[in-house]
């Protein structure tokens, strides 16, 4: 496939490396200065750009007919417009907030056990992520996607960044030079805490799961998530 990547910094060069090592090629790269480009010379598009910036590049892939996966976090209050934009136009759009395996199994686990507690009201939940220090959004976007799971099977009805109540999960946000990401969810009670956790020893799990999705995508038509490449 003819691949544009959109946002070339430390997702965009792993996923470039993933992807000609599957035996795609690189046709467009797009990065802050490169306003004027034209993404119709792409079979499909990958957006890891800014939290700023994502909205923008899905609107121009979806309005040239470009199918386009995207794991910009930080913009998810507009994910609406942008599903409704691709019902409009009949495009084809993914996003996830991780696209590694191992997360998107993590997000079931994550949900099974938030089943299994829920009944037990000595425990009550709270979440971790730890990030390196560039990060621009907190908490991060699979922090959220986890917060969602547990609000699904639990009394909790809310997140809430440092803070939390009895209807409310509290999410620490650590910074850490270096660190790809971890992700950790306790539920703690007066005798012990059950926890559990994932951690990224590096992006390539991200960036192949990316690619998987893009290969996926590519020829289909509609919204979907991880769950449905992944057949989770
Ligand atoms: N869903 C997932 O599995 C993952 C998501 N991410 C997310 O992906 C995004 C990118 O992460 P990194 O590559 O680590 O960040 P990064 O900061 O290394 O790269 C972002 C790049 O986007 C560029 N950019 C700025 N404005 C742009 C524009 N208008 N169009 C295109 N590019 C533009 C920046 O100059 C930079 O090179 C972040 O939102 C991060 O949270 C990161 C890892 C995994
Ligand atoms: O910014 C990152 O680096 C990451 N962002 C994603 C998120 O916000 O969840 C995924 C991963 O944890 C790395």
């Amino acid at each position: 496939m003819k691949i544009a990547l959109l946002g070339y910094g430390k997702m965009g060069k792993t996923i470039e490396k993933i992807a000609l090592e599957r035996g795609h090629s690189i046709v467009l790269k797009v990065d802050k200065e490169d306003t004027n480009y034209d993404i119709s010379v792409a079979d499909v598009a990958i957006d890891f750009s800014i939290p700023s910036a994502a909205v923008n590049n899905i609107t121009t892939c979806i309005n040239a007919g470009v199918p386009v996966v995207s794991g910009t976090t930080g913009w998810l209050d507009q994910y609406n417009d942008i599903l409704q934009l691709c019902k409009e136009k009949k495009g084809s759009f993914i996003y996830a907030s991780n696209f590694s395996l191992g997360v998107n199994l993590f997000f079931e686990l994550n949900k099974k056990l938030a089943q299994m507690i829920s009944p037990i009201k000595e425990y009550d939940v709270s979440m971790e992520e730890i990030h390196h220090t560039q990060k621009l959004d907190a908490p991060s976007g699979t922090a959220i996607t986890l917060a969602e799971g547990v609000i699904e099977h639990s009394a909790k009805t809310a997140w809430k960044l440092d803070e939390g109540d009895i209807n409310t999960i509290p999410i620490t946000a650590v910074r850490e030079a270096d660190v790809p990401g971890t992700h950790s969810i306790a539920y703690t009670s007066e005798v012990d805490t059950i926890e559990i956790k994932h951690t990224a020893h590096n992006r390539h799990g991200f960036a192949l799961g990316a690619v998987v999705a893009s290969e996926w995508l590519h020829g289909k038509t509609g919204v979907f998530s991880m769950k449905d490449v992944l057949g989770l």
